[in-house]
Parts: structure tokens; C-alpha cells; sequence
């Protein structure tokens, strides 16, 4: 009998070694990730663990000191940041900077303009892009007129909007209540479920588990710039060291101790 074998989904993106220094400071180090195509995997850590760092070299906005960075098949190792744009990387930032006066539909349809030169073009795909993110309703509005959470659906209409192949969301859920995040974490996954387009690979940073528990197929975890767990989230955070690195040394220990 004949069996078939699935191709291996290529990946999207992948790090080899990947590490960066400060001064003295080793803010990332020999971190290697291969992201496969489609998938929504999450960077978690505790503060000043690397992981916007990371996003930096991923992007192009810092060059490592050592390892090379691949994304679509392509070695993208210090790449500026607008070529790798081109190319169909968004990256969203934690402080959201609309242009305050500008329309919602304008203010997406700047992300949009990066292939579509033409205006009319443009503001079409932005309300395309707006239905996807549930502003639709809010597309004449000035930006300075929406809330946090529709600030941070703006930003990420904005990185859609440039037709991404990968987009880097960082702390998308900040600062939302827990209403606002629980609305907002279907809206983050069905960019990655979406068939009608053609399939957008997402890495977050976040720091919100639950939202990362619901999200996330594969999840890395930074501690001091190193790599020290990944894999399926419900795994990852039962991993003595992850809880090490978040709640301190001898955490793990006095939670088993204490049969938790
Ligand atoms: N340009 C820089 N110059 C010097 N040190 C830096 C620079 N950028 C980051 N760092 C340091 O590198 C380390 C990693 O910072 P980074 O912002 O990447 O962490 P993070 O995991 O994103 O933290 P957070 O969750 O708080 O955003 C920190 O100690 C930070 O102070």
C-alpha cells in the first residue's frame, strides 16, 4: 500500500545563533527558532528578557553581533528595515502613533500604500482591511478619537494593510481590559485562520498567558537574552525553569512542595 507523506510546511522565518551585546550587556544570546509557515507562535518573558531586541534584529532595526537571520527562503541578516517591508514583513510597535488627525481609513491606508500607489486603491483596501480588524464602523473617524483598544486595532490594520507574509505583533493586548483582550484575541487569530488570503504567519510578544494559552501553537521563552524553554504553551508554562524565571528562584520547588 501507497503512504503519503505531508511535505514539512516550509518556514517562514528561522534564527541561527542569533545574539547582540550592549556594552557589557548580552541582550540576546545564541537564540536559534524556526516559525513555520502559518502558524501563530508567541515570544514570552519577563521584563527585559530580549524579546524587542529580538524583534529589532528580526525586522532589520539592529544588526547581531553574531548569527544569521532567514525569512521566505532568503538570508535577511541586518537587512534594512523598509526592504524587509518590501519583502512582506509588519512589525507593529508597543507605543501605537497614529497621525492623530487623520481619518481611520487614511491612517490604514498609509500601510496599504506600500503597493498600491494609486489613492482610490488605497482607501479601498484600508476598508478591507478595517472589516477584518471590526473597525469598519469607526472608518471616518479622526484616530485621535478612538480608544486604546481601538488604537491597537488601528496599528494592526495599519501592518495588515501592507499584505504581509509575516507580521511581528508586539504587545498588541497592552494595556486593554479583559474584556477588550478577550475581543480581541479571535480577531488576532483569524489573521493566521483566514484562507481568503493567503495566509499570514504571526509572532507576538506577549505578555498576557491566557491570551498566549489561546492563541499561540508554539510558544519561545526568553530569559536574560537566552532561549530557555519552547513548545505548545500548556507545556511551556509548566516548565520549572519558566517559572523560575518569572516568579524567582525556588518558585517551582515550593509550588510542588505545596502540591500546586
Ligand atoms: N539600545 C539599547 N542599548 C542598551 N541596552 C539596551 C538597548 N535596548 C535594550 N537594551 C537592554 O537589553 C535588555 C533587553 O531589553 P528588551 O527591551 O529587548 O527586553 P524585553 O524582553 O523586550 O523587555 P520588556 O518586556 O520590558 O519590553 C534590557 O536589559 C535592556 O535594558
Amino acid at each position: 500500500m501507497a503512504t503519503t507523506t505531508k511535505p514539512p510546511t516550509p518556514a517562514i522565518l528561522s534564527l541561527q545563533g542569533v545574539g547582540i551585546a550592549f556594552g557589557g550587556l548580552q541582550a540576546v544570546q545564541d537564540v536559534s527558532l524556526t516559525l513555520p509557515a502559518g502558524t501563530l507562535g508567541a515570544l514570552i518573558g519577563p521584563n527585559g528578557a530580549g524579546k524587542t531586541t529580538l524583534f529589532a534584529i528580526v525586522s532589520g532595526f539592529l544588526r547581531p553581533d553574531t548569527g544569521r537571520v532567514h525569512f521566505d527562503g532568503q538570508d535577511i541578516t541586518g537587512r534594512a528595515p523598509h526592504l524587509n517591508a518590501r519583502a512582506g514583513m509588519a512589525r507593529t510597535f508597543q507605543i501605537v502613533q497614529p497621525f492623530a488627525a487623520q481619518t481611520v481609513r487614511e491612517n490604514i491606508a498609509v500601510g496599504a500604500h506600500l503597493h498600491l500607489p494609486g489613492r482610490a486603491a488605497a482607501l479601498a483596501e484600508a476598508e478591507r482591511v478595517a472589516e477584518r480588524v471590526g473597525l469598519a464602523a469607526q472608518l471616518d473617524k479622526p484616530a485621535a478619537d478612538l480608544t486604546v483598544a481601538g488604537r491597537k486595532r488601528l496599528e494592526l490594520a495599519r501592518a495588515l494593510a501592507t499584505r504581509p507574509k509575516l507580521l511581528l505583533l508586539d504587545e498588541v493586548l497592552a494595556g486593554l481590559n479583559p474584556q477588550e483582550i478577550a475581543e480581541m484575541v479571535p480577531v488576532v487569530r483569524q489573521i493566521v485562520d483566514d484562507s481568503a488570503d493567503d495566509g499570514v504567519t504571526v509572532l507576538m510578544i506577549e505578555h498576557v498567558m491566557q491570551a498566549v494559552m489561546h492563541l499561540a501553537e508554539h510558544v519561545w521563552v526568553l530569559a536574560q537574552g537566552a532561549l530557555i524553554a519552547e513548545g505548545p504553551p500548556s507545556v511551556v508554562t509548566r516548565d520549572a525553569r519558566v517559572i523560575e524565571a518569572y516568579l524567582g528562584h525556588g518558585t517551582a520547588a515550593r509550588l510542588a512542595e505545596m502540591g500546586t
